[in-house]
């Protein structure tokens, strides 16, 4: 995508100026000179072209020469540099990264890999790749060796490669499952997971509550349902995620079989072992699920589930087949686990936040009762719970909203995206970057920019109320002020999804209960990297209902 002429062009250029040269200056001094004899004139041409192609030429290299420099960055040792790389987590260098980006500026490279890894952090730079150049920075690095086994080579939207494949199943998911008409088919789902929350919440026999485990439970019974169906009973969900903890938990001992893959095959030969055990355990427990999904909808016409999209697609770049089981294990996966441990840490950041400010809580107390009136007691039968804040309450409080927001904006729950890699040479803030590179982006430290966020490290909600009627574009799409889901055609495909949970679930937490602090507890704000930024101290809190009777 470079905007000047490549060295090929500028030579045919040259050789055509050298013509024009020789027939309007050359030949008619050469006239005027009859006397001169023809070698003379020869040598006289050639003398000329010379000096003029190696100007030509010195002009030529030295613009390749700057056109070819990558972002600066610091040295490092071929191979042991990899092997450092991959036994460390993205998260593990995020210290280091604040320290070279101080010493470098905003765009800087690591040599690590086969490929240079560049680092982008600064708002602007990542509006021109991720938006205006999108399609030069939408591709993703090819899988690890250990998450082949895991993607299906690369068979989900998350990791799939730039193509029809990647368009194909993210297609699929934005236009079935996430879109906006759908969104009222989960209602029964959203409600039955909320009740069981508050029950859990209420029925804790430990005072005060530990809320991350209920969070997270909740989350991902959501998700569970809406991609298997709603007739899954509890000890499924459990099974479910049973076999998902595990595969999450372990992933961090398989680095190092990236590293040599074929090596590490023979060195690690349990620890190899191990990986394909824990995928067959997954295979094992979703593959039924999948097919008595596939079953019940033959039998009848019940709400759409993520499965039911995904038995009719056909990859039109492999032979127009259709998916494999083990393909849509990957893809059922991808959509339980990206939804769980980002949403669910993203509510307990927030209600941390809320224990922390009673202030803040109250003025969201006060907009979600002056909507839905006084709250009914908290449901500890097995009834359901109907008077809840439902979808269409949450699109009217804009207090709720700048919770929200200001809660990802402060605590996103990925400090990066995802690895990107650009599909042909950029040139990017007078640098290039060549086709390969791995680009990864400074999510958190964007949404902290004093430039743009007085105070950004207080939380304050108030900061996103004067967003008038369009309110705050989270997409990033005309100016990236924070992208706690990305930016551009990899952004997080379920944003407005996750809006939704987030502002459904916090409304409801704070209408039936009053959250306090634990008595001298100042309700620490730490961070801990795991899968996802987590709290380092989980958020314990009172909980008391706010209606008695
Ligand atoms: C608060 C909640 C969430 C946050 C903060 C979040 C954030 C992100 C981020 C930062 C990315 C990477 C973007 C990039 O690589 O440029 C991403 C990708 C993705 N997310 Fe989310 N996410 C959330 C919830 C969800 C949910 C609920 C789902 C599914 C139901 C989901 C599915 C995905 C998928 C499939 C991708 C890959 C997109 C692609 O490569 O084209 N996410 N998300």
């Amino acid at each position: 995508m470079s905007v000047s002429p490549n060295a090929p062009t500028l030579q045919v250029i040259l050789l055509a100026c050298l013509c024009i040269l020789h027939i309007n200056l050359v030949l008619p001094i050469s006239k005027l000179a009859l006397k001169m004899e023809t070698w003379f004139i020869f040598i006289f041409t050639l003398c000329v072209t010379l000096i003029l192609k190696s100007v030509f030429d010195s002009f030529i290299s030295s613009k390749e020469k700057n056109k070819k420099k990558l972002p600066p960055g610091p040295f490092a040792v071929p191979v042991i540099g990899s092997f450092l790389w991959l036994r460390k987590s993205l998260f593990d260098l995020e210290q280091v990264l604040h320290v070279l980006r101080a010493k470098y500026g905003p765009l800087f490279t690591l040599r690590i890999g086969p490929q240079p890894v560049i680092f982008i952090c600064s708002r602007s730079l990542a509006h021109r790749a991720l938006v205006q150049h999108g399609a030069a920075f939408s591709d993703r690095p090819k899988a690890l060796a250990t998450s082949e086994i895991l993607n299906n080579n690369q068979h989900n939207i998350s990791s799939a490669a730039y193509g029809p494949t990647w368009r194909l199943l993210r297609r699929n998911l934005t236009s079935e499952i996430l879109h906006p008409s759908r969104s009222c088919s989960f209602s029964h789902a959203r409600l039955s997971v909320l009740n069981t929350l508050l029950r859990r919440l209420l029925l804790n026999k430990s005072e005060p509550v530990t809320v991350v485990d209920h969070f997270q439970y909740t989350m991902f019974a959501l998700l569970v349902l809406m991609c298997f169906g709603d007739k899954l009973d509890d000890e499924q969900i459990k099974q479910v995620e049973a076999v998902q903890r595990a595969l999450l938990l372990s992933q961090a001992r398989f680095n190092v079989l990236n590293f040599w893959p074929r090596l590490g095959k023979i060195v690690f030969r349990n620890r190899w072992k191990e990986l394909i055990k824990l995928r067959k355990d997954e295979e094992d427990v979703l593959i039924p699920l999948i097919r008595a999904r596939i079953e019940e909808r033959k039998r009848q016409d019940s709400m759409v589930a993520y499965v039911d999209t995904l038995t009719g697609l056909q990859l039109a770049d492999e032979g127009n087949r259709s998916l494999t089981e083990g393909e849509m294990v990957s893809l059922c996966e991808e959509f339980v686990n990206a939804g769980t441990d980002t949403t669910s840490n993203a509510l307990q950041w927030i209600m941390a936040n809320l224990v922390k400010y009673p202030k803040i809580q109250a003025n969201l107390y006060k907009e979600i009762s002056s909507i839905l009136g006084p709250p009914p007691p908290p449901p500890v039968t097995s009834d359901m719970a109907t008077a809840v804040a439902k979808e269409e309450d949450v699109e009217r409080m804009p207090y709720l909203k700048a919770v929200v927001l200001e809660g990802l904006r402060r605590h996103p729950p990925g400090h990066f995206v995802l690895p990107h890699t650009v599909t042909e040479e950029v040139e990017l803030g007078g640098y290039v970057l060549p086709k390969g590179a791995q680009v990864n982006f400074t999510v958190a430290e964007m949404g902290w920019d004093p430039e743009v966020w007085e105070d950004p490290m207080s939380f304050r909600p108030e900061r996103f109320m004067s967003g008038g009627k369009e309110g705050f574009d989270v997409t990033g799409n005309k100016e990236i002020k924070m992208m706690p889901f990305g930016a551009g055609r990899r952004i997080c495909p379920a944003w407005n999804l996750a809006l939704l949970h987030l502002g459904y679930y916090v409304a409801n937490l704070v209408w039936y209960f009053e959250w306090t602090a634990v008595d001298g507890d100042d309700v620490d704000l730490s961070e801990k990297l795991e899968f996802t930024v987590v709290m380092k101290h989980p958020l314990q809190a009172h909980l008391s209902p706010r209606c008695l009777v």
